[in-house]
């Protein structure tokens, strides 16, 4: 397994939102995570990412094994796209961002500082991370948003490419992304306690 959740509660704001999520993600697996809005998706994606301390249970997965993509693209302004690319290649110890740059048509806007980038073009560039990190496990938050069906496609061959290579994807999104695999609602997860149960502090998470 790449990915083992056992058990798993897990709290926003000090608040439980799921508790006793178990599920396993292995070599080749893309598992989809539904949910209505609110009902925690996030949330265990933070905690698997280990943003955040789970409040009961085990995540287990070798260290490093997992790249995560937030809501928000994490790109540097004022890099252009090639060395926003770089840029990371060189914290995960990777080296080609050719395969990047062409698996999200990112070649034609290389040189343009991601500042300048329009919001679909970022998201592109910031799912195009992903594969400069080498990171078997990509735990992915609403990763269409504002891509274009064409973009939509591109991410969905990433992924399809990801895991014939071996690696895994879990995947919060409302959206159909024609890809074959598992889907896991969390809503059946939902926590019974609805108190205060933690300090933890993720103002600055
Ligand atoms: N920073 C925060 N502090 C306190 N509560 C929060 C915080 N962020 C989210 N929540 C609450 O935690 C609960 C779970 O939110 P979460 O973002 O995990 O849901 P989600 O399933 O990802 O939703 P969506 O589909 O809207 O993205 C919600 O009730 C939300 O209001």
């Amino acid at each position: 397994m790449l990915l083992d959740v056992h058990d798993l509660s897990c709290a926003r704001g000090g608040v439980p939102v799921l508790e006793h999520v178990s599920f396993a993600l292995a070599a080749g697996e893309v598992l989809v995570l539904r949910g209505p809005n609110g009902s925690g998706k996030t949330t265990l994606l933070r905690t698997i990412a280990g943003l955040q301390p789970p409040l009961a249970g085990e995540i287990r997965a070798a260290p490093g094994a997992i790249a995560y993509a937030a809501h928000a693209d994490g790109l540097k302004a004022t890099l252009t796209v090639a060395e926003n690319l770089a840029f990371w290649a060189g914290i995960y110890g990777t080296g080609d961002i050719a395969g990047a740059l062409a698996a999200f048509a990112l070649e034609g806007l290389a040189d343009r500082p991601a500042q300048n980038l329009s919001a679909g073009q970022k998201r592109r560039l910031g799912l195009a991370r992903l594969l400069v990190t080498g990171r078997p496990v990509w735990a992915l938050d609403e990763p269409t948003v504002s891509l274009d069906a064409a973009a939509v496609e591109m991410f969905a061959e990433a992924v399809r490419t990801h895991v014939a290579a071996g690696g895994a994807a879990l995947i919060a999104t409302h959206i159909e992304l024609g890809l074959a695999g598992l889907t896991l609602d969390v809503g059946q997860f939902r926590a019974s306690a609805e108190t205060r149960v933690s300090d933890f502090d993720e103002a600055f998470l």
